[in-house]
């Protein structure tokens, strides 16, 4: 179903209807977005950590028999499960590899295409290795091009030199895409973390609340894969999204799971 964009509303004009919900359901299927969600965002992609009150309430509602939680990221998979315990499900490379019931299943293309993302890497790695803080994230099934801390004026050349690589190396077979102040190199494939979401939600009862809380252009789908029956939480702005709702920061999202931890719906114990 289409969603349409608009801009959220803020999240506690919707507890209450929230909470009712959640009193009807058999459960909550949380899923959670890492970077600029559970984590702020910084300058240095490797010191990314949760916030400790993110980190405690993601091990708390893990615990919890009615609550399942997934982690659905833009980073590597075996990178994002270092970084946050707790949760049963684990998407990464934005849902092309899906870590759930002791398994990892791998999206097929995606697999034929990471020696293309390799290559672009391994080449945007010399011609970029003069540009200051200019990051390049191999993640195996995608690669990440950081423009965060480069010099506005050497952004330019980060772009085009990134464009020509990808060109050469991937051609039709690899997409750039953006993120925040980054430009994401992967498999030109109609996947994403909606789809991801999706596959993770048919697993659930259907009596179970859906909850997506993120903060990028990837979440987007994610929202349209749980809204309108499940519930979209934007971390930023008033910007139109597919969230219903929206949090500022990743301390609101904090404040929203201790919340989602003590609404006394008898799905957290
Ligand atoms: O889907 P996510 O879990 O949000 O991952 C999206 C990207 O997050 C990381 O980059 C972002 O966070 C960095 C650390 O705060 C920041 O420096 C960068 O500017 C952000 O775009 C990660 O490094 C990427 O691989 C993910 O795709």
């Amino acid at each position: 179903m289409t969603v349409a964009q608009s801009p959220p509303r803020p999240l506690d004009d919707g507890l209450p209807q929230l909470r009712a919900t959640l009193e009807d359901a058999d459960g909550l299927l949380l899923c959670l977005d890492f970077d600029g969600t559970l984590a702020p965002i910084v300058d240095d992609p490797n010191a990314a950590v949760p916030s400790e009150r993110n980190r405690e309430a993601v091990a708390s509602l893990a615990a919890a028999p009615s609550v399942t939680t997934a982690v659905v990221s833009g980073r590597a998979l075996s990178d994002v499960r270092e970084r946050i315990d707790g949760p049963s499900i684990y998407a990464g490379n934005h849902g092309l590899e899906l870590a759930r019931r002791g398994s990892i299943a791998v999206h097929p293309v995606a697999r034929k295409r990471a020696a293309r993302v390799d290559r672009v890497c391994s080449a945007l790695e010399d011609s970029l290795a003069s540009v200051p803080n200019c990051r390049i994230e191999n993640k195996r099934l995608t690669g990440t091009v950081h423009v965060r801390s480069v010099p506005p004026a050497a952004e330019s050349v980060v772009r085009r030199r990134t464009r020509e690589a990808v060109d050469r190396f991937g051609g039709d077979a690899l997409e750039i895409s953006l993120g925040k102040r980054i430009l994401e190199i992967g498999p030109d494939v109609p996947w994403g973390k909606g789809q991801a979401v999706e596959l993770i939600a048919a697993d659930v009862s259907p009596e179970t609340v859906v909850v997506y809380i993120g903060d990028d252009v990837t979440d987007e789908s994610a929202f349209r894969a749980v809204e309108p029956d499940g519930v979209g939480v934007r971390v930023g702005n008033d910007d139109p999204s597919s969230a219903s709702y929206r949090v500022r920061a990743p301390a609101d999202v904090a404040a929203f799971l201790s919340w989602l931890g003590s609404t006394g719906t008898g799905l957290v114990e």
